[in-house]
């Protein structure tokens, strides 16, 4: 059952709430973090039979092969709906539209004389994207992640995801995956899946950058192996947190909190709102909508851990828990939300208005929707193509400038106390 936090009784709760769900935050599982260690080393250890052995016990199936052929992706993209084809080659369309304005040029500027500096960027050679499948199939998730990696010029794309039970990756996945131009793809899940694109293993090749979303043990592993290879960010469990005042409609907003809360009994939903009337409207909406929804334990121990309905006693300190929390999703149900953006600080997406419901970004819109969870908003962005693009800085002088600064340079250098770094500029004036 959800809680209702009412500030007017004083703040001291809220933060209290505030602080536990911070405290979901990775950082705080101890027990997960060395179980995923383990697994990590293991891997790195003993490649393939590590992941075979991983899959059986996690995944419950024992694989003859990783890799995924050609003609299971062929298959799969045949055998599915062709609606659902046309609906994710729509999305994958937008999301194209939307990261191909992120694209930066490389820049040159030679406007003083026998000069030249620049700013080269190129994509990131090799990426490995890791797709969810433990509790529900993401072909969404496919494209978000590699559709971007295209966009910036990636050339080569490798996937990993959890088979399921009788050894085949969701068809959806694969569908989505041929949609996105995915290179190659394999079947490993969780740690064990991050740990062989981190280190490469006999069968999946070691990639330069991790990105994906994915479970608790996903996103420790990413923090893990952060350093062998780069990562985008951690993206775990999902979020969001509704500001809603009182014309807020209580059947939408609890619909959208419970968008959320089926991912999983990790994810968090939180209303914060100004109206005490919407406030238990919505706590009676989430109990009538749950009963009738799939994954209804997942989301009734998700709300019951991780949820919350805060009564703030105005708009002033709604937006500040909202940014102190920096929400995954943040969906603005208010009378004018284009005047609340500027107050907002800390989100990964702002959602504005009754008609722009989360799982229009999860599946449609555009914008990405691998984005930073337990708090990381403040100082994580969107996946996107920057996270696909690194930079070489260009220096060009030519005698005549060197000359006229070798003092300057020399002054630094022996300043340092670094004679050969003098040297290499004295040796071309003596
Ligand atoms: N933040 C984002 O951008 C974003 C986007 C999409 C999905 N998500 C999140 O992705 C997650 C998907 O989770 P999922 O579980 O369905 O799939 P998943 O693929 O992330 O995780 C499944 C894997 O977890 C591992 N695992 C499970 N139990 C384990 C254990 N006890 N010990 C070690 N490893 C274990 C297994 O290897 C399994 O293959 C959800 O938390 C969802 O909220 C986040
Ligand atoms: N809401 C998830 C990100 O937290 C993304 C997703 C994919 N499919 C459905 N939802
Ligand atoms: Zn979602």
């Amino acid at each position: 059952m959800i809680k209702i936090i009412n500030t007017t009784n004083g703040t001291e709760e809220v933060q209290k709430e505030i602080e536990a769900l911070l405290n979901r935050s990775q950082l705080e599982f101890g027990e997960v973090n060395r179980s995923v260690e383990d697994i990590i080393t293991k891997v790195r250890d003993e490649k393939d039979k590590a992941i075979i052995e991983f899959t059986e016990k996690f995944d419950g199936v024992k694989l003859d092969s990783i890799e995924v052929t050609e003609q299971e992706i062929e298959d799969a993209y045949n055998s599915c709906d062709p609606e659902l084809i046309a609906a994710l080659e729509e999305a994958a369309e937008n999301v194209r539209e939307y990261h191909q304005k992120q694209l930066s040029n490389s820049w040159i500027q030679n406007d003083k004389k026998g000069i030249m500096l620049g700013q080269i960027y190129n994509p990131v050679e090799k990426v490995g994207i890791y797709v969810p499948g433990g509790t529900a199939p993401y072909p969404s998730t496919v494209l978000m992640n590699a559709v971007p990696a295209k966009v910036a010029g990636v050339s080569e794309i490798i996937m990993v995801t959890p088979p399921s039970k009788d050894g085949s990756v969701n068809k959806n996945i694969l569908a989505a995956a041929k949609i996105a131009g995915v290179d190659r793809i394999f079947k490993a899940g969780g740690a064990q899946g991050i740990a062989a694109l981190a280190f490469g293993t006999e069968s999946v090749p070691k990639v330069y950058k991790i990105v994906g979303p994915g479970n608790i043990y996903v996103a420790i592993a990413k923090r893990i192996v952060y350093g062998y290879v780069d990562i985008d960010m951690i993206a775990g469990p999902s979020e969001i947190l509704v500001l809603a005042d009182e014309t807020a409609n209580p059947e939408y907003v609890a619909a959208d909190m419970l968008s959320q809360a089926e991912h999983d009994t990790l994810a968090s939903s939180i209303l914060v709102t100004t109206s005490e009337e919407l406030a238990y409207k919505v706590k009676e909406e989430l109990a009538v909508q749950t009963a009738s929804l799939s994954r209804k334990d997942i989301i009734e121990k998700s709300l019951a851990d991780f949820g919350a309905i805060i009564i703030a006693k105005d708009m002033d300190e709604a937006i500040s828990y909202t940014n102190e929390i920096a929400p995954e999703h943040l969906e603005l149900i208010v009378k004018s939300p284009f005047e609340m953006i500027s107050s907002i600080k800390n989100a990964g997406a702002i959602f504005l208005g009754a008609y722009s419901p989360e799982p229009l970004g999860d599946y449609f819109a555009g914008p990405n929707h691998t984005l930073p969870t337990s708090s990381t908003a403040k100082f994580y962005s969107p996946l996107g193509v920057d996270d696909f693009v690194k930079k070489s800085s260009l220096i060009f002088y030519d005698r005549e400038r060197l000359e006229e600064k070798k003092d300057q340079i020399i002054k630094i250098a022996e300043a340092e106390g670094l004679t050969a770094h003098a040297n290499s500029i004295k040796v071309r004036f003596k």
